[in-house]
This record gives structure tokens, sequence and C-alpha cells, in this order.
């Protein structure tokens, strides 16, 4: 029942309001997760100095807490940089207070380090993150140069400094671990990203032109055998122009699904122009790749594209060549094309299979 409600009120802190665009609610997630954890850290820190008796400590800790919880709200409002700049304010009076009452070298100044990376790593503006990186640079110079180093109490209580040190010095392990393993996830998420959009086509989600003709390529340079078909979509400007850009992108998805959904194990999928695909069959003989397009076809039929009211019925024209017809790549992948223009003006929906073979819609159906 507590981890339940426990578990309901993380996802709520954390999950972002719906009106944020898709791009921007996994950083803002990211930073609700740190306001979140930072009060369950200052309220951790607050339960062990109770055990130390150090009642200004506890209330500045708990003083983070509220306003942890402050910046949550303003966060949640969408006012990103309020929130941070709240967050950061206060911890920076907690770093500076306790270093000028428990002296510079208790463990706190490592705080100020923390501080900096936490927002360097964050996603604020540039400009932003200048500002704040000076503002905590001259804070923490400040206070270790002015702060006293040996007052009366501080002699007195060197027992009680040493337990804070140590204190310390396991927070500081723990939030350095959680910063780290963050900028880790961090890295492999953009990193995942760069290759997938440097690989697919952002319309259709499949290999774009550079990935399928790489993938070609590879094929050949390995010598193995395999089939290309090249498929272009009919009269496909006229869907743009009778139904709009974006019934056309969303035919292009449909496209793509149907195709997708033919592919093999070992086949590949790519968008190389506009309203063109390419489909690379490694070790197929010409009847499996024919049964492939027979496949598309009756699935185009079977299932148009379908908008609200509209159906879109779409077909394809096509070439198919195999790499035992040419003597390099590129001469493939003309002959590929000039089979698939002879399928345009041969009336579209056909398949040209090789220099005297064109099959039409109704044979392959
Ligand atoms: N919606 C949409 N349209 C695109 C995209 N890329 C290219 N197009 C359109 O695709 C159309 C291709 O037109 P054409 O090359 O004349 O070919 P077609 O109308 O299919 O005629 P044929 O190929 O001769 O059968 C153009 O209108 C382009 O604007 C895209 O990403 N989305």
């Amino acid at each position: 029942m507590t981890s339940r409600a426990l578990q309901r009120l993380w996802d709520w802190s954390c999950s972002a309001p719906g009106a944020l665009p898709l791009e921007q609610r996994r950083s803002y997630e990211v930073i609700a997760q740190t306001f979140v954890l930072a009060s369950l850290g200052h309220l951790l820190f607050a339960c062990v100095l109770i055990g130390l008796q150090t009642s200004l400590l506890i209330v500045l800790n708990l003083a983070c807490v509220a306003t942890n919880t402050a910046a949550l709200m303003l966060h949640r409002r969408l006012q990103l940089h309020w929130a941070m700049t709240v967050k950061l304010t206060a911890t920076l009076l907690l770093i500076t207070s306790s270093v000028w009452l428990i002296g510079p070298d208790a463990g706190f100044e490592y705080y100020f380090f923390l501080l900096l990376c936490e927002m360097l790593i964050s996603d604020m503006a540039a400009r932003y993150k200048i500002v704040m990186s000076a503002t905590v640079g001259s804070v923490a110079l400040a206070t270790l140069l002015m702060a006293p180093h040996s007052t009366p109490w501080m002699l007195e209580a060197k027992e009680f400094r040493e337990d804070i040190r140590l204190t310390n010095l396991v927070m500081v392990f723990l939030i350095l671990s959680l910063i780290l393993w963050r900028l880790h996830v961090i890295t492999e998420r953009c990193e995942h990203h760069f290759r997938r959009d440097a690989t697919h086509d952002y319309l259709t989600t499949v290999l774009n032109r550079r990935a399928i003709f790489h993938e070609a390529s590879m094929l050949w340079q390995q010598g193995r055998d395999f089939t290309l078909l090249l498929l272009d979509a009919d009269h496909f400007k006229q869907v743009n122009d009778t139904h709009g850009h974006t019934a056309g992108d969303e035919v292009l998805r449909h496209l793509a699904y149907i195709l997708r959904a033919a592919l093999r194990e070992d086949d590949r999928l790519g968008r190389v122009g506009g309203e063109e695909f390419l489909m690379i069959f490694p070790d197929s003989t010409r009847d499996e790749v024919l049964s492939v397009a027979s496949r598309i076809r009756r699935c185009l039929v079977e299932q148009p594209c379908r908008m609200e009211a509209l159906t879109l019925p779409v077909t394809f024209s096509m070439g198919m060549a195999t790499a035992q017809e040419a003597t390099s790549l590129q001469a493939l992948i003309d002959m590929a094309d000039r089979r698939l223009y002879r399928a345009k003006s041969a009336g579209r929906d056909q398949l040209v299979m090789s220099d005297l073979e064109i099959i039409g819609p109704a044979a392959v159906l």
C-alpha cells in the first residue's frame, strides 16, 4: 500500500504535463526526478543530523526540502528557469552556511563542485549555465577564502566535525555516482538517437537512402548473391495535389508499413526518394522475390490506406535486378532503375523482372 502510494507520488512528480512537446518530455522528467531526489537527499541528511544534534543545519536542510518542492511546482508549470534558479539558490545558501558554521574542511566545500556539475549537465540554455556557473564559482571562492577556519566552537566540536566530514564524504560519493550514472544515461540516449537519425528515414522509420545503399554495398563486397527490388508509388503527386501533403505523408507511412510486413529476417528496406523504396533480398531466388512482390500487391489491394472517411488506394511500379546480372553495384542499381521506368512506361502497377519479362497486376495477383 505504502509502496504503491510512493510509486504514484513519484509518477505524479516526474511525469511531464500533456501539453509539453515530445522531444522535451524526457528532459523535463529527468529534471523533475532531480528535484525529487534532491528533496529526499536533504531529508536523509536532516535525519542524520538529528543524531548529531545540529539544529540550524537540520532547519536549513528542511528549508531546502521546502524550496525543492516549490521548484518542482514551478517546473510543473513549465517555468523551467525559475524552478532551477530556486533550487540552485537554496542549495547554494545551504552549502555556504554550512561551510561558515562547521568550517571549510568539513566536506561541505565539495558540494560546490557537485552543484556546478549538476547544473552544467542540465538541459538549460548556455547563457543561463554561464551566468549560474559564474555565480556558484564566485560564491564558492569567497566562502572558502572568508569563512573562519578555527573558531573556539570548531576546536571544541572536533569529534562532531569528524562525523560530519565522514557523512559528507559518503553523501558526496553517492551524489557523484548518481551524476555520473545520469551522464552515462544521457550520453547513451543521445548516441542512440544520433545513430537512428543518421540511418533511418524520419517519416517512415525505414532505412534512409544512405543506409540502404550501404547495406547493398556490404553485400556486394562480401560477394553475396542478392536481388534488388526498386518500387515507386504510382501517381503519387495526385494524392498530394488532391488530398494535401499530410495525407501524402500518411500514405507513405502506410506503404512503408505494407513493405515492412513483407520482409523476411535478412531482407532490408529503405526509402531512397520521395515515393521510391528499395528492398534487398539476400540469398533469394527470383521466384522468392516474385512471391514477395505478389504479396505486396495483394496487401495494397486488401489494405488500402484509410484516413477517416477517405480510402486512398496506391499501386507500385517495380523493377527487379539480381547481383549476377551486373558487373558492379552501380550497374545493378541502374539496371533496377531502368526496369522500374519500363514498368512505369508500360502503364504502371507492373513488375519488370528482366529485359524480357513484364508482369502485370493480374498475373501476379
Ligand atoms: N507527402 C509527401 N510527398 C512527397 C514526399 N517526397 C516527395 N513527395 C511528392 O511525391 C510526388 C512525386 O511526384 P512524381 O515524381 O511526379 O511522381 P508520381 O506522381 O508518383 O508519378 P509517377 O511516378 O510517374 O507514377 C511529388 O508531388 C512530391 O512532392 C514526402 O515526403 N511527403
